[in-house]
């Protein structure tokens, strides 16, 4: 069963088209990824399939609802953890809890027992009697999602959840959003502009630039687009020798700093092979290096452009100063 369905969603701010016409489904239990840089759509797309804003053309079905038609049921079956902080920073973090779930109708020993269930679960059952100023950056994103699982919804949607964090609390929340797929085979649709989270988590990625998909897939099949993966070698030998032949090469040039280039499918499975030649052929290897292509490869070969690691830094400008003018 398919827990997300979008098609052709259009979103516009004025004359605007922040979404532009995008398509794409989300099976149940898998991790999606809207993989993109700054501006590129991803967060007015969580916005309208949690229901916030209004779709100005197009279709999308969360967890079996319509967004537009029946938004209540879409809110009751779905879990948000925004990009800004929505924690209330005065509260605990084991009154945040209690709050928010009486608002789902959770309420006795029921409630008290989820709470600290999903409070060890992030890891803060120790500091749930201190107030939400006092935490870090990292523990109040780590409430945030303990919060939005409360009500056990079948899908989680996570809007960039480790932007501004340390190495350290990222890989933290990863190990959170892989255990909420396995454990409870939850739907989670994930934005990010880093390009090791997509790769680490989601099952499929849908690249996103401009409002528009431009390639969906596994990261496997996302990085097939850009092509051949690439061994150097650097050899000693005759140099015209040095081009080893072979039917698994699909290409080969010496340059001009005397390695050789080698272009094959699938670099670890060549190496073997490149060495088995090179030994045949009486070359020596000196020095072996190889490159496999990554999703900035990928983004790069479709737009011409890097997904920027330093938008990263602008977000994190951008919620300080947002926090700070709350
Ligand atoms: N309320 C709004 N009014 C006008 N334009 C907006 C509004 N919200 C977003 N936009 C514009 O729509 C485009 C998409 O923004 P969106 O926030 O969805 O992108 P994003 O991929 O999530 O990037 P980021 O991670 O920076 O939020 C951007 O050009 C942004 O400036």
């Amino acid at each position: 069963m398919e827990a997300i369905e979008v098609e052709n969603l259009v979103k516009k701010y004025g004359d605007f088209e922040a979404v532009r016409g995008v398509s794409f489904s989300v099976k149940k239990g898998e991790i999606f990824a809207f993989l993109g840089p700054n501006g590129a759509g991803k967060t007015t797309t969580v916005h309208v399939l949690t229901t916030l804003l209004k779709p100005t053309a197009g279709k999308a079905v969360v967890a079996g609802h319509d967004v537009v038609e029946e938004p209540m049921a879409v809110r009751r079956k779905i879990g948000i953890v925004f990009q800004d902080p929505s924690v209330d920073r005065e509260l605990t973090a084991y009154e945040n809890m209690l709050i928010h779930g009486r608002i789902y109708g959770l309420s006795g020993n029921e409630l008290r027992e989820k709470i600290e269930r999903l409070l060890r679960f992030v890891e803060l059952w120790e500091f749930r009697d201190r107030q939400v100023k006092f935490f870090s950056g990292g523990m109040q994103r780590r409430l945030e999602i303990a919060r939005s699982l409360l009500h056990e919804p079948e899908v989680l949607f996570l809007d960039e959840p480790t932007i501004g964090l340390d190495p350290q609390t990222r890989a933290h929340i990863w190990d959170y959003i892989r255990a909420m797929k396995e454990e409870h085979n939850m739907t989670i649709f994930l934005t990010t502009h880093y390009m090791d989270e997509a790769e680490g988590l989601a099952d499929r990625i849908a690249i996103i630039d401009h409002g528009r998909i431009i390639a969906e897939g596994t990261a496997e099949e996302l990085k097939r687009l850009v092509g051949n993966e690439v061994v150097y070698l650097k050899l000693e030998g005759r140099e015209e020798l040095r081009c080893l032949k072979g039917d698994f090469i699909r290409g080969c040039k010496v340059l001009p700093d005397g390695r050789v280039r080698f272009d094959v499918e699938n670099a670890a499975e060549a190496l073997p092979r490149l060495f088995e030649l090179a030994s045949g052929s009486g070359v020596r290897i000196l020095e072996v290096t190889y490159h496999r292509p990554t999703l900035n490869d990928v983004f790069l070969h479709l737009t011409g452009r890097e997904i920027r690691e330093d938008g990263g830094e602008q977000n994190v400008m951008r919620m300080i100063m947002r926090s700070r003018r709350r």
